[in-house]
């Protein structure tokens, strides 16, 4: 047998495995590394955070992403070298990482790497109804992480959720399955990243298949962009204090929520294709908003993150009570603009973050990862998808052997 091959055999028969989780979202500003010790597999999952870190992208990594991120046109030289680029940037992180953790890549048992989204194409956004599928697309080649490491790695997760009819995306429902549901309680974790997701979990015990996540519209994204087109220097709204100090335009409100997305039935993804800076330009074009004060307009975009969420949680619960116990994550968490939006949107809701639940918000998308990668190689497939996700049971990632 393979001797690479023979030692994932090896480690999927462990009772537990550590596994660097990788991830690095919409908003660019860097890649999480979570180092995991996942004990079990299925429901009897537990996690060990050992450590985190988010490595910050320096400016000329955040350039070149840009270059291609999002956009509908692009250089196809430029993102056939974008490629492994960032496989190794990535790899050169973990290993920074562990350099500073004290700890050997030998005494790894795999990365989890989800890449770089660059483009998110699910069919009812894509601009090509001739083609009648699902698409995402990330970056950063797992055989480069593989090799640059040292360590086996699983990658490209999404493409077999769109292979089973879903649409790569959200895939937070698996993870939060596994190391969030409650006897006590169910739950909707919210994580406030770029876009903004949340996922429906179950008492602990209940209908697993009535799981499910979705996306529910911008997060920071949009508030991010007006910030740096306005202020430049400034990567974002720090603890929110410009939207604080402005008043929501409901003229611009109204027109921002003009778009068929909000109305779609769940669960549905979306990305920084469609709330880009072009889709706010024509809202304030279409409100006659252009001149309003930067405060203003981002008080406004917060209001939309949550009227987002707001909605979709009320589609989802149109013939019951919501779930009053929600937990925050993401860095939108870190944003009392967009929190205070939530609970005015949200007023039975019950806010906590998901550190009170013992996992860290800034992390739980990178260990969301480890988690599909120890389900891939120990488990069996994560059984959630076939009921409101309607997506069949499928295991997730491609392996890369380091030699
Ligand atoms: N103190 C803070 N005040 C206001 N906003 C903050 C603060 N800290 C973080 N943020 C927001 O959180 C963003 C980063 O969020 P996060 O890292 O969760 O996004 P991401 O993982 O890239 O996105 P996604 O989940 O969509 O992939 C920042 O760009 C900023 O908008
Ligand atoms: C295509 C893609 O990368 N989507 C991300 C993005 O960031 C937040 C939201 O949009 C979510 O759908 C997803 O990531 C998380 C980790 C998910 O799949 O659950």
């Amino acid at each position: 047998m393979n001797s690479h091959l023979a030692r994932l055999c090896h480690i999927a028969t462990q009772p537990s495995r550590r596994i660097i989780g990788l991830m690095s979202g919409t908003s660019l500003d860097g890649l999480d590394v979570a180092l995991c010790r996942l004990t079990g597999h299925g429901p009897g999952t537990q996690l060990e955070l050992e450590h985190f870190q988010t490595v910050p992208y320096a400016e000329d990594t955040q350039a070149r992403i840009r270059e291609v991120f999002a956009r509908e046109q692009v250089s196809l030289e430029f993102l056939t070298l974008l490629n492994p680029w960032l496989g190794q940037l990535h790899a050169a992180a973990i290993l920074d990482c562990l350099r500073d953790w004290q700890i050997a890549p030998a005494e790894i048992d795999l990365v989890a790497s989800h890449g770089q989204t660059i483009y998110h194409a699910p069919h009812h956004q894509h601009q090509r109804p001739d083609f009648d599928l699902n698409a995402t697309l990330q970056l950063g080649d797992g055989d480069h992480v593989a090799v640059g490491t040292g360590i086996i790695t699983l990658s490209d997760f999404r493409q077999k959720h769109v292979a089973a009819g879903g649409e790569g995306a959200p895939l937070a429902a698996y993870g939060d399955f596994l190391l969030l549901s409650s006897p006590d309680e169910e739950r909707l974790l919210l994580n406030l990243g770029g876009i903004a997701n949340f996922t429906y979990l179950p008492r602990a015990g209940g209908d697993a298949t009535t799981a499910f996540s979705t996306d529910t519209g911008p997060g920071n994204t949009l508030l991010d962009a007006t910030v740096r087109a306005h202020r430049p220097g400034l990567a974002y709204d720090e603890d929110g204090r410009l939207a604080l100090a402005g008043r929501v335009h409901q003229g611009l409100l109204t027109t921002l929520l003009d778009h068929p997305f909000f109305s779609a039935p769940l669960p549905k993804t979306t990305g920084p294709e469609l709330f880009s800076p072009a889709y706010l330009a024509q809202a304030q074009q279409r409100s006659a908003t252009e001149n309003l004060r930067l405060e203003d307009t981002l008080a406004t975009l917060a209001e939309l993150s949550a009227v987002g969420v707001a909605r979709a949680v009320e589609a989802a619960f149109a013939e019951r009570p919501a779930p009053t116990a929600v937990y925050a994550s993401g860095g939108g968490a870190h944003n009392p603009a967009l929190m205070a939006a939530l609970q005015r949107h949200l007023p039975t809701a019950r806010f906590a973050s998901t550190d009170a639940l013992g996992v860290s918000g800034d992390a739980k998308e990178a260990i969301l990862f480890a988690v599909l990668a120890n389900e891939a190689v120990a488990g069996q497939t994560v059984a959630i998808g076939a009921g409101r996700q309607r997506v069949p049971a499928v295991g997730m990632g491609k392996v890369s052997f380091p030699g």
